[in-house]
């Protein structure tokens, strides 16, 4: 992509409504734009970031053995009413008529519909297990959105819902679901420690939030240092063997939110040098429900015996655009956002550092070239801007490689690489940082 025909509109300054670096960053670097309270537009650099981050979500979701389809938005009020959480969900749930007066809403969640059009279809234990999942906008009409798309109104979410004949066979769903998000976060460079958590509107009594430890997390967590180290299971890691092992390996180890925080046991447990309480940011939170939803909705399975039984459920929800926000909170610096390789808009920046000398335009465009042609995504700033300014645009964006061009070193056929992560630089041939980068 060049610069100069790209869509990036940087912001000099700090806007004055950013609390939290994450947001401060997302709008500086043209990466959204508030378009009402809580609500955002995508822009192309943040578009091309969300995306990155939900096909890593959708790759593990896979391989877990998940389906993936795509429910609507809009759902008929009627269906939350069957569940009775129509009332009891409160006035984050934006209600909505249609030119017919017919009461329909904007989906904070996806159970009761989810549950309807299992029920529709499975009728048999032998169906079972299915995980079907989807990667769609959700509605809260939160009290008071803030922190950019941290907690926002209209917000991406991965949801996924997992139906069983009873509770083993749900936990092993469960399971399933947990390993999947300690492969997810860690492809993305976080550190998301799983925590025994409250259950809340979503319900059941078996519940682990995924928290990224920042400062400006929402949630107060109680730590062993210990979980930080713990090993993530690799892509060969076998879904359908015995999963118990590594969940127990991860929920040994003390971690909890404040809201299920035990003083007494923190201390017996944890020597004191281990001990971290700080705060986080929730990137996913999985639930077991039982028949929560199956119960009121009906949704039945024949089992083994012929008897008709209510599913056991569990859902299991990812904020792929809340991620957005706390990768950047865990990676930046003064200069802005370190984007970890997985995730970034692009993976290398060329930076042409005298526009118009014949010699250093030609190296730029070969260098454009070259990596392009092996299928790297490279964004070149061939804009007419100074070097500073092209030098602080590439550090504020967090492009993970920067290439950057100039007359002096081309005369000793060099050009600098700068690795955005630590600032370390090395000089090279153009067809060395090809052979590197490609
Ligand atoms: N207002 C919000 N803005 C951005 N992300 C949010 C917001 N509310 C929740 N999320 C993200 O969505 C994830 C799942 O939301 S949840 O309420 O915990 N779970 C559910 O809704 C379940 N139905 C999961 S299928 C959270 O872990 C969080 O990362």
């Amino acid at each position: 992509m060049r610069l100069s025909r790209f869509f990036l509109p940087i912001l000099k300054e700090n806007p004055k409504e950013a609390e939290i670096v994450s947001h401060r960053l997302m709008l500086r670097a043209g990466m959204m734009r508030q378009e009402a309270a809580g609500i955002y537009a995508w822009l192309p650099l943040g578009f091309r970031v969300l995306k990155k981050i939900e096909q890593i979500v959708r790759e593990e979701q896979d391989r877990a053995g998940a389906l993936e389809l795509l429910m609507p938005t809009l759902q008929l009020a009627d269906l939350w009413r069957e569940s009775g959480r129509y009332d009891a969900y409160g006035p984050e749930m934006l209600r909505i008529l249609d030119r017919h007066k017919r009461e329909l809403l904007y989906g904070p969640t996806n159970e009761e519909m989810i549950t309807e059009i299992f029920r529709s279809y499975v009728k048999s234990y032998k169906s079972l297990p299915l995980n079907l999942y989807h990667i769609q906008w959700k509605f809260r009409d939160e009290q008071r959105p803030r922190f950019g798309v941290m907690r926002g109104r209209e917000f991406l979410m991965k949801d996924a819902y997992s139906f069983d004949l009873d509770e083993a066979g749900a936990r092993r769903s469960y399971n399933k679901m947990f390993v999947a998000y300690l492969r997810t976060f860690a492809r993305m460079g976080l550190k998301a420690i799983p925590m025994r958590a409250e259950t809340g509107p979503i319900g059941g009594d078996l519940s682990h939030e995924f928290i990224v430890l920042a400062e400006t997390g929402e949630s107060g967590v109680f730590i062993n240092r210990d979980v930080l180290d713990l090993p993530v299971p690799g892509e060969d890691v076998d879904y359908d063997g015995d999963l118990t092992p590594v969940i127990k390996q991860w929920t040994s180890v003390y971690a909890a939110t404040e809201d299920v925080h035990e003083a007494a046991r923190f201390e017996q447990e944890v020597p004191e040098a281990k001990r971290l309480n700080t705060r986080g940011i929730e990137v996913g939170q999985i639930f077991y429900f039982g028949t929560k939803y199956s119960d009121t909705m009906k949704a039945m399975v024949a089992g083994p015996d012929g008897v008709d039984v209510p599913i056991h459920g569990g859902s299991y929800g990812v904020g792929v655009s809340r991620l957005v926000g706390a990768i950047i909170e865990a990676c930046h610096d003064d200069a802005g956002i370190k984007w970890p390789e997985a995730v970034a808009p692009f993976r290398v920046a060329i930076l042409n550092l005298k526009q118009g000398d014949a010699a250093v335009d030609g190296a730029c465009e070969q260098l454009y070239r070259d990596l392009s042609a092996k299928g790297v995504d490279v964004l070149y700033d061939d804009t007419d801007q100074r070097a500073g300014a092209k030098f602080a645009a590439a550090d504020l964006i967090g492009i993970p490689w920067q290439i950057l061009v100039g007359p002096k070193g081309l005369a000793d056929g060099k050009v600098e690489v700068k690795r955005r992560s630590d600032g370390s630089r090395d000089n090279m041939s153009p067809a060395d940082v090809v052979a590197k980068l490609a």
